[in-house]
């Protein structure tokens, strides 16, 4: 069992005297793909906040392996058609730290290796604004990857997609999971993609949290608001 990237312990966090989560612990070995599920405003982006230490847990902790490089894909939003940058002017405002006004060869390096990766190179001056929905997404998860993170959180990153465009994203995950052993945790209301494209999930609900494999996920004994597949309108 390869070692935890991250074990959060007997969380407690709570909004305003609504409780969310109480005495929430599970650990994420390194280069393990889960999915983050459960009912609407049950807690899932908190969680991830939470690991992103934009918020403070109540009690328990979150134990960061030392190693942890996080990324993060923001949940779909479509993107103004006059917006002006081109998709590879868009991936590298993630380009942080820069000491020059101008990109240097390896910063070049660096966006062209992301776009190649997630398939945008061919397209890469299309402008933004005008590219097709899996191409948005394709260009956030990019921009994520310019900072070599170890450890991606997808924040409902397929949810106003097409099947065939949440299909060819997740397996492009999949693609980055086992090339570079990325641990991905993956915010869904979908079963369907949990189980096709992660191997276990953490189900969060009112009364409290299972971490199991996808194998075992009965459907059935979901939250109702879990049952159907979202489908795009
Ligand atoms: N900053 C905040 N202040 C007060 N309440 C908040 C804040 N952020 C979230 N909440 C509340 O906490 C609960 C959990 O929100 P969260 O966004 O984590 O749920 P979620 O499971 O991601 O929901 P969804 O599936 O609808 O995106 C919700 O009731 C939400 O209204």
């Amino acid at each position: 069992m390869p070692e935890p990237i991250l074990t959060v312990e007997h969380l407690t966090f709570g909004f305003r005297g609504r409780q969310l989560y109480h005495d929430l612990s599970f650990s994420l070995a390194a280069g393990s793909v889960t999915s983050l599920i459960g009912a609407n405003g049950v807690g899932k982006t908190t969680l991830t906040k939470l690991i992103m230490g934009q918020l403070t847990p109540t009690a328990g902790r979150i134990i960061k392996a030392p190693q942890l490089r996080l990324g993060y894909v923001p949940q779909f939003r479509n993107i103004d058609p006059e917006y002006p940058l081109s998709l590879r002017s868009f991936v590298a405002l993630n380009q942080m730290g820069r000491r020059l006004p101008w990109h240097s060869k390896q910063e070049k390096a660096a966006v062209t290796a992301v776009l190649k990766e997630t398939g945008l190179l061919e397209r890469q001056h299309q402008s933004l604004g005008m590219a097709s929905g899996g191409e948005k997404q394709k260009a956030y998860l990019a921009q994520a990857l310019l900072t070599r993170p170890n450890f991606l959180i997808l924040d409902e990153a397929t949810a106003s997609l097409d099947v065939n465009t949440k299909t060819e994203l997740m397996t492009l995950v999949n693609q980055l999971n086992q090339k570079h052993g990325l641990t991905v945790l993956f915010v869904t209301h979908d079963l369907d993609l949990a189980k096709s494209f992660t191997q276990q999930y953490l189900l969060l609900t009112q009364t409290g949290y299972e971490l199991r494999s996808t194998d075992e996920m009965n459907e059935a004994a979901m939250p109702k608001e879990l049952r159907p597949t979202q489908e795009v309108r």
